[in-house]
Parts: structure tokens; sequence; C-alpha cells
């Protein structure tokens, strides 16, 4: 195991704060110096009893020694009933402790590219995992196991001085064996640990699909199209895939049992054999033999004890996955601000939209071959409602993504009012984001009471006019007064009292945050799809009343329906990486470009009564 592993779990023991710590760090020193004790304790009994044999009466020769025996068997009681909740309590305060600081780690990360890889999902997932079976070693068993190495090798040193002070062979004889086989179980546990550790994207897909197996929204599909035992098969695949090796890994460690075991007992034999010879020579009293039989066994009792090794073992792959981890997001993370709220204008002292610009933009995801954008120039004027149209896959979310800070640019620059969005001097993306609020395409529905839904994390208390306001606008009023609880009401099923909202309401909700959040500051509103949930009538009441509702912020807007789009100040259609078109509707459609096309389609189809979605269309105005 490697000292650094071991020297980073005990500053973790800082976590659980000084007085915790030392209370049972002494409490565990104590314990670890009764077995020294306890041999000395022995002896001073056995040799006052041969005392008392030879001048009868004499009592106090042995009330002495008795005392003291007594007295460390009564301390061991108390220490162990000490020792419970003391650990506990340090156990709690450092996963808790721990829990923040992946929390911290994980939004503080300013994009969110890193945070999508799968190799930092499998380390949150070490980082973070509850132990669920005994393999698995929260950070904490660690730190309590290092703790307790130290001490008892403190203790094991006593315990051979007494040993030592009869006769310094013994230590030797003992000592040696003990400690390989010790280090026989660090190894072993060290591997085993490293080969459960290698499975972890295994673990992670069979925790997928068991959850695909419970959760009520897969289980409708799951049903429907009747793939429970592909499900089950898959998930089983997964099982074997992870513990195969783990399962190799201890048939293995079970059949080399012999040797640990030859080198426990051979020498433990071998010197009881040769005390009680002694003894039986006279070379030694029986004082004497006592007290090396009850050290001798109390040296072997602590080093052949495996649990501290197993936690340290099962605790080091946590701890290296967390520092890979501080690594990765490390280098793009800044302390998360302490509340994620809505923008917040006068945080920032910005109260006029800025000037945003797209420069030469290059956006490729990670590991792919071709840029999504690929030298997008753009530029959005302040208060201006520009519409983004294009086809599937053209890229408009991760336009909305980069404008959001949560990517990073592979070239170009997005700026506001002239200042890169990603300057640290600027204070970074997420002084950029308190500038504006988006509706993402895939929102969260946040298992929360409808108003918290709405003014979600907003520092301070709830802006009542600009709830009343954003309620109202966003077409929320009429579904919160179907709600059994109002406002009040948790939007889940699985909450007491809570209810499902259908997609459409959801959609209400999200809007009333984005009003919500525009009221209260966020100069820029960016909508990805904010009404596909929405029937074609309510969708033209909901745009009627955010029109009112944009209070000057500069407004952005996704949507392939295009009778959305037209009254927009602007409309941009992005192909190929770049902005294709730009102008008003009226201009795009005189100039019968693809957006001039595209709108006949819809305008087509819709007179026949079809569904005005771009999806089924392509830029050269065929149908597929
Ligand atoms: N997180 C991601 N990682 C890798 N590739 C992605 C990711 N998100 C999107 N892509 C890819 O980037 C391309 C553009 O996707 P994007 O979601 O921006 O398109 P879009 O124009 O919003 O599409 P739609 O109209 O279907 O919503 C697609 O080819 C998609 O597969």
């Amino acid at each position: 195991m490697r000292v650094r592993v071991r020297l980073l779990l005990l500053r973790r023991l800082a976590d659980a704060g000084l007085p915790v710590v030392a209370a049972l760090a002494t409490t565990l020193l104590v314990q670890a110096l009764l077995p020294a004790a306890t041999a000395v304790a022995t002896a001073a009994v056995v040799s006052a009893m041969r005392r008392e044999g030879e001048d009868p009466g004499a009592l106090s020769h042995l009330a002495t020694p008795l005392a003291l025996l007594g007295a460390a068997l009564l301390v061991n009681v108390a220490l162990k009933a000490l020792l419970r909740p003391l650990a506990t309590l340090t156990k709690i305060r450092i996963d808790g402790a721990h829990r923040l600081r992946v929390a911290r780690l994980a939004m503080g990360a300013g994009t969110i590219d890193t945070l999508e890889q799968p190799r930092t999902q499998d380390l949150l997932r070490q980082v973070t995992r509850e132990p669920s079976v005994w393999l698995e070693k929260s950070i904490s068993d660690g730190v309590l196991g290092q703790l307790r190495t130290v001490v008892q090798y403190l203790g094991l040193a006593a315990t051979a001085a007494v040993l030592a002070s009869f006769a310094w062979w013994l230590v030797l004889v003992l000592g040696v064996p003990a400690v390989a086989v010790r280090l026989l179980a660090i190894r072993r546990w060290r591997r085993h640990f490293r080969i459960w550790s290698a499975g972890l994207p295994d673990h992670r897909s069979a925790g997928y699909w068991t959850e695909v197996s419970t959760a009520p929204a897969e289980g409708k599909e799951v049903r429907v199209f009747g793939f429970a035992d592909w499900l089950v098969g898959r998930q089983q695949r997964h099982v074997r895939t992870h513990l195969g090796p783990v399962w190799a890994d201890d048939r293995r460690a079970g059949l080399g049992q012999w040797l640990p075991t030859v080198l426990m007992f051979v020498p433990l034999a071998a010197v009881y054999v040769i005390v009680a010879r002694g003894v039986v020579n006279g070379a030694a009293t029986v004082a004497t033999e006592v007290a090396i039989l009850t050290a001798a066994w109390s040296v072997y009792a602590t080093l052949i004890s495996l649990d501290d090794v197993v936690n340290v073992a099962g605790a080091a792959p946590v701890v290296e996955a967390y520092e890979e981890l501080a690594e990765r997001l490390g280098a793009v993370s800044r302390p998360a601000p302490a509340v994620l709220g809505p923008p917040v204008a006068a945080s920032t002292g910005a109260t006029a939209p800025p000037v945003l610009r797209f420069e030469k933009v290059v956006f490729r995801y990670p590991g792919a071959d071709r840029p999504v954008l690929d030298g997008l120039d753009l530029e959005i004027r302040p208060g201006e409602w520009l519409a983004v149209v294009g086809l599937n896959g053209a890229g408009k979310s991760t336009l909305v993504k980069l404008l959001a800070g949560l990517y990073r640019p592979v070239a170009g620059r997005v700026t506001a009012d002239g200042v890169d969005i990603h300057d640290p001097v600027a204070g970074g993306p997420a002084a950029w984001r308190r500038r504006l609020t988006v509706v993402f395409q895939d929102f969260v529905r946040y298992q929360l009471a409808a108003v918290d839904n709405v003014t979600f994390g907003a520092p301070g208390p709830v802006d009542a006019v600009a709830l009343e306001k954003a309620v109202t606008r966003s077409g929320l009023a009429p579904v919160l007064e179907r709600l059994p609880r109002g406002a009040d009401t948790p939007l889940s099923r699985t909450r007491s009292g809570g209810v499902d909202l259908s997609g459409g309401q959801w959609q209400h909700v999200i809007l009333a945050r984005a009003c919500y959040a525009v009221h209260t500051g966020a100069r820029v509103l960016v909508l990805d799809e904010p009404t596909a949930h929405l029937d074609v009538r309510t969708e033209s009441e909901v745009f009627d009343r955010l029109s009112g509702t944009r209070n000057g912020a500069t407004t952005v807007l996704i949507s392939h329906r295009l009778s959305t789009v037209r009254g927009a100040d602007r409309i941009v259609l992005l192909a190929d990486g770049v902005i294709a078109e730009s102008g008003t509707h009226e201009e795009l459609t005189a100039a019968g470009g693809r957006y001039a096309r595209l709108f006949k389609i819809q305008a087509d189809r819709f007179v026949q009564g079809y569904d005005d979605r771009l999806e089924g269309s392509t830029l050269d105005g065929e149908s597929r």
C-alpha cells in the first residue's frame, strides 16, 4: 500500500474535529497497550500465587497484582463501550465532509464536458458509493482502519518490549512471520480491490439496467415492448463481467491460504513448546511462561486481524479515484457558489442586456471526429428576439450550451460585451450564468413543491410580485389551481401528497421558472424548444404572453415549429456548423432559400392537418 495513500487517509481525520479524534486516538491507544499490561499483570498474579503458596496467609502478595489485572480487564470493557459511539461519530463526520467535497468538486467545474465523460462518471461512482456489500468500503472505513493500524503498532511495540524482556529472540521468531502474514494479506486485498475497481464500468451498466427494471417510466416501455427477459439477461451479463474476475481472485486466494496458516501457527506452537520445556527444566518460572504466552498470543491476534487491512485496502481506490477526479475537475473548477440561484442583476451590477457574439466558434464533442459548429459567427444585439432554426442534429442545443458557458469552444470565443464568457478575470462562466436563464430541451423535473420548482434556489426570500407575473405569463396559473395544495404541492407522486404533471404542464412550470428569472434580473432568456409538449393553441397563447414578459431581455428561441418563430426580430438558420441564412421571416421567405422551402412545407402540411415540425423534412424541401 502506498504510504501517500495512508497519509491522505490520516489527513481526513481532521474532518472529524480535534476533540473527537483526540478522544478516539486515546481510547485506541490505551486499548492497544492493554495486552502488554495484561501480560505483566497476569505474570505478577501467578508469581504472587507462588509466594502465597510459600507463605500462606500473606494475602497482601496477591492483592496488588490482582487489582492490576482486574483494572486492566475493567478498562478494556469500558473502552469497548466508549469506542463504538466515538468511531460512529468520526465516521459520520468524515463521510459527510467527503460527500460535500465531492459535490463541490462536481458542481464547481465551470463546464460540463469533463463531467459527461464516462471515466469521470466512473470515478464519481467510485468516490460516492455507499458500501452495499462488504467488499465496498467508504472513505471513513479506510481512515479509521489506518488510525487503528498506527495505534496497534504502538501497542505491539509495548508487547514486543515485554517479550524481549524475557528473551530477545522471541520477538524475531514471532514478529517476522506475523509481519509476513500481514504483508501477504495487504497484497492480496490490494489486488482484490484493484480487480473490483477495474470492473466498475460494468458495475455502472448493471446499475443502469437495474434502475430501468424498477423505474415506473421505463417500466411502461419494458412492458409494452416486452423486453424484460432481454433486460435481465443484459443486467446479469454486466454483473458477471464485473464479478467473475473478483470471484476468481477469491478462489485463488482461498487456495493459497495454507501459507499464512503455516506462517501463523508453526512459530507460535514452537515458542509454546520451548517455553513449556523451559518451565519443566526449571529454566523459566510459570509466571514467565504465562507472561510470554499471553504476550505472544496478543502479538498474533493483533497482526493477523485483517479487518483494518481490508478497510484500508478497500478505501485506497476511493482515495485514488478522488485524487484523479480532483485533477480532472479541479483543472476546470472554481469553488461552487454558495447558492445556485436564478440570475440577479444586482449581484453583477448589470442592468442592460449585453451584446453577445460567437466569434469563429469551432466546437467538437470530446471523442467526436466532426465538429458540430465549424467557424460560426453570430452577433445577438441587446434586447433582440432571435430565433434559431435548423434540422435535427444541426447543433442548435449545442449553441445554447456554448452560450451558457457549459462547454468551451475548441477555437474561437463567445463574448458578452466583448469579454470572453470563460475569462476568469470577469468571473468566468459561473458569473456570466447569473445574467442569463435557460429553458433546456431536456429540462429536469425536480421533486420539489411547484413554487420551489419555479423560484428554484433563489437567494433570499421569494419575490411575490415576480412570482405572480411568472405564473400568469407562463400559463402556469390554471395548472396550479387544479393541484391539491396549489403551489405547495410536491411535483412527484413519490412524495407524500405529491402529484405527477403531464409533459405540457411541466413545460408551464419550466417556463414560469424562466419568467421568474427574467423578472428578478436575468438579461438573456434562452428557450430551447420551450413549447414542444404544448398543443398548438396553448403554444400560441404562451408565446403571446411571453413576448410581453421579456422585460427588455435578449431572447434566443429555438423551435422546430416555424409558426412560432415568424414574429422574431431575426431568424438564423443553422446548417453545416455555420449560420447559413439570417433575416426576418419576410426577408427569408422572399429570398426563397432553405428557410423559405421549410416554411412552405410546414405551412402546406399544417393546412393538410399534419404536425408542423421539421423532423420529417429535409432542407432541400423533400419529404423523407
Ligand atoms: N453531450 C454530447 N456528446 C456528444 N455528442 C453530442 C452531445 N450532445 C449532442 N451531440 C451531437 O452533436 C450534434 C448536434 O446536437 P444538438 O443537440 O446540438 O442538435 P440540435 O440541432 O439541437 O438537434 P435537435 O433539433 O434534434 O434538438 C448531434 O450530432 C449530436 O449527436
